[in-house]
């Protein structure tokens, strides 16, 4: 079901949201840390969802044991690199990392700044020694409020060049895009793309604002834009991606089951919808079970799980060039 003739792409995931769980048992061993388990088939149900979460925010705390080993700025790197490598493992050809700075960071009080400039050298490292292309979007965790935000997005600005876009994550229903108003503003005009999270435990007006009032060209999940034909039909003409992620919409039960979801709608509608993983490590799912398995079972035809292939590179934040780059070298490969 992937055309190995045209670029595979990964959009939407958190590279904080896909750190190994050997490397949650190395670095505890490393930094002695306390650890809910010893052994790997013991840490898993810690870090992994073993079954449908109730909501997104007990799906969140999955993520909680991946950051809170990042002891140092090493750490960081290392989970940066890895994350390069399991795209290449993959087969993804380009990867959109995103990342959350702040949360991080926040265990071990660890330089924010420092983390960004951490994770910038662990993808280039691993983009370079395994040859996946990738571009990095800065998270603000909403979770924490607007000036936890505010901090990391002044730590993603001193490293600016080196970030694509800038997202808002973390917890939609208790903190709502109409809290980071000038933290976006400030973003646009450092010159980043923008996309965020909407649509996915929030309503359809939660989409119209990320776009209206924060500049998003791009959705992350949007799932809820079903509720809402005007936005479906806005969403088309504009050509205003929706980032997919399959699995990771039925572990927070944004999505009943796969046979419910509207990614298949979003298709037949013309929207610019792609497939991509959310938090590989977490959700025990990767890009090739959403391409095999999930989109089969969310009713996407051959035809049309090709086209969510086609989109992805074409949602991506890169030139047209740049894209015309890399589909040449899949074809000639
Ligand atoms: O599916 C998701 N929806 C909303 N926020 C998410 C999702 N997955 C991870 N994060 C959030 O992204 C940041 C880490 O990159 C954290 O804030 C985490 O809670
Ligand atoms: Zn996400």
């Amino acid at each position: 079901m992937i055309d190995p003739n045209l670029p595979l792409t990964d959009i939407h995931r958190h590279l904080d949201g896909n750190i190994r769980a050997q490397t949650i048992l190395d670095l505890g061993r490393q930094y002695n840390l306390p650890l809910p388990a010893q052994t790997l088939e013991a840490l898993r149900p810690h870090v992994q969802v073993t079954s449908n979460e109730p909501d997104l925010v007990s799906f969140l705390a999955k993520l909680d044991w991946g950051v809170k080993v990042l002891a140092s700025l090493d750490a960081c790197r290392r989970v940066a690199y890895e994350n390069m490598q399991d795209a290449a493992l993959n087969g993804l050809h380009y990867v959109e990392l995103r990342f959350s700075p702040g949360y991080m960071a926040m265990t071990h009080n660890l330089p924010v700044a420092g983390v960004v400039e951490a994770v910038i050298a662990g993808v280039r490292d691993g983009s370079r020694d395994f040859n996946v292309q990738a571009r990095l979007i800065g998270i603000m965790s909403r979770t924490f409020g607007e000036a936890a935000c505010l901090q990391e997005l002044d730590a993603l600005l001193a490293h600016r060049d080196g970030i694509t876009a800038l997202d808002l994550a973390g917890d939609e229903l208790g903190f709502p895009g109409s809290l980071f108003l000038s933290h976006f503003n400030r973003a646009r005009d450092a010159g980043w793309q923008i996309t965020v999270h909407a649509g996915e435990a929030a309503g359809p007006e939660s989409i119209w604002q990320a776009i209206r009032e924060l500049g998003a060209v791009r959705i992350g999940h949007g799932v809820k834009a079903i509720e809402d034909a005007a936005l479906m039909d806005f969403l088309a003409e504009q050509r205003i991606g929706i980032e997919s992620c399959l699995t990771s919409n039925i572990q927070t039960s944004t999505v009943p089951s796969l046979a419910r979801h509207p990614l298949k709608t979003f298709l037949e509608h013309g929207i610019l919808a792609s497939i991509n993983t959310d938090d590989p490590a977490v959700q025990g799912v990767e890009i090739g079970h959403e391409y095999q398995v999930a989109a089969p079972a969310a009713g996407l035809s051959r035809e049309q799980i090709r086209q969510a292939q086609i989109n992805g590179l074409e949602m991506a934040f890169l030139s047209a060039a740049e894209k015309q780059a890399l589909r040449d070298s899949v074809a000639k490969a």
